[in-house]
């Protein structure tokens, strides 16, 4: 027999005032396993993880912990019966409390009951020497750390995390994310994240669920999200991007860059071929010569640089191509700033490509 999923979601729906604002939503997280619900301000993430926890009821649809029904048509298991875990924005720990004492709060018999189990969870964050202090007395990261160890001490089946680390200083939040990744990995938990961060999503997820408007428009791996998004707006969330507009004739799009196959869409239609600006490759002006076409990189266009700017790690070069006046922007790693009107050839990566029928 195979286990069932740790957390199921099935066909979930709330509406507000008539508007749906979680739409069909299905997904399933593993044991073990990190889902990022990832998508703009107003999408539906934080709606969902309502559902879940069962602080809010959907219109319909069905919620499982290890494939035992907590929410379908009729029922409604409450939250403190749920065994999911809760880990909100404003985390905020009980400040009459210590830390000992916040993070064997929802520990039967308490912290006299649980000193080894407190003990090792705190030496696990390096938060052992604080187990006698109380809130006021910790930073910002470290409060974070025992509302972590908080939300792990009852072994929860499921942890919900909502926008957990929006509140800590960016250079905190890389090292306080590493962390606790690994001890979420270790304890074994299923997470369900809300960000509305790709990066933090890419950081974490072994699975990214992003939604647009209540729906769920593409699941899976971070690499398949970033490397093969489902549409323009997919891929424009994860980084900017670069648009060539063209016309399919004969199961292929002319651009200045050579043709694009672009099969299974209609001759006549108009079509997007997109490229994010790290994926364009430049070459210098030789006497009105270009590189030569290849297999990977198809035909140069030349182009003149309208702007250049230092980005701190990498350069980012704006151009406009001689031919179609198409503006691209290309991202170089290093410094890379040549003056503007510099002429210049640009080649697309072609595995590198997408094309999606114009939205
Ligand atoms: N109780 C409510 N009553 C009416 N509308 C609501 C309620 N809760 C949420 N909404 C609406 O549902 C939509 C989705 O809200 P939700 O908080 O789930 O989005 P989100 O993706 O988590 O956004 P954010 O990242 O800004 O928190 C929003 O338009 C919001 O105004």
């Amino acid at each position: 027999m195979t286990t069932p999923p740790r957390l199921e979601v099935q066909n979930l729906i709330r509406a507000f005032d008539g508007q749906r604002v979680v739409d069909r939503v299905v997904f399933a997280v593993e044991a073990g396993q990190v889902a990022c619900l990832l998508g703009p301000s107003g999408c539906g993430k934080s709606t969902t993880l309502r559902l879940v926890a069962g602080v809010d009821r959907p219109d319909s649809g069905q919620i499982f912990v290890d494939g035992k029904p907590v929410c379908d048509g009729k029922l409604h298991i409450p939250p403190e019966r749920r065994s999911v875990g809760l880990m909100f924005q404003d985390f905020a720990l009980f400040p009459h409390l210590s830390v000992s004492e916040n993070v064997a709060f929802g520990l039967k018999g308490g912290y006299s009951a649980n000193r080894a189990r407190v003990a090792e969870l705190l030496e696990r964050v390096r938060m052992s020497s604080h187990i006698d202090s109380y809130p006021h007395e910790l930073s910002g990261g470290e409060q974070q750390r025992v509302a972590l160890v908080r939300a792990l001490a009852p072994q929860p089946r499921v942890l919900l995390m909502d926008e957990p680390f929006s509140g800590l200083d960016e250079r905190l939040r890389d090292g306080i994310r590493d962390e606790t990744l690994a001890l979420l990995k270790e304890e074994g938990t299923a997470v369900l994240l809300v960000t509305h961060e790709p990066d933090e999503a890419m950081r974490m997820a072994d699975q990214i669920l992003l939604m647009r408007d209540g729906r769920i428009v593409q699941q899976g791996a971070p690499y398949n999200l970033y490397n093969a998004p489902a549409d323009r707006q997919a891929a424009a969330f994860f980084s900017d991007i670069n648009i060539l507009n063209g016309v399919v004739q004969g199961a292929l799009t002319e651009t200045p860059f050579g043709d694009f196959l672009t099969p299974g869409i209609p001759d006549g239609s108009e079509v997007e071929i997109v490229i994010r600006p790290q994926h364009l490759k430049i070459d210098f002006d030789r006497a009105g010569q270009g590189p030569a076409p290849t297999h990977e990189n198809g035909t140069a266009a030349l182009a003149r640089v309208v702007r250049a700017r230092y980005l701190g790690r990498e350069s980012l070069v704006e151009f406009t191509t001689d031919q179609g006046g198409i503006a691209l922007n290309a991202v170089v790693p290093g410094v890379f700033l040549p003056p503007a009107d510099t002429p210049m050839w640009l080649m697309l990566r072609r595995d590198r490509v997408f094309v999606f029928p114009k939205e």
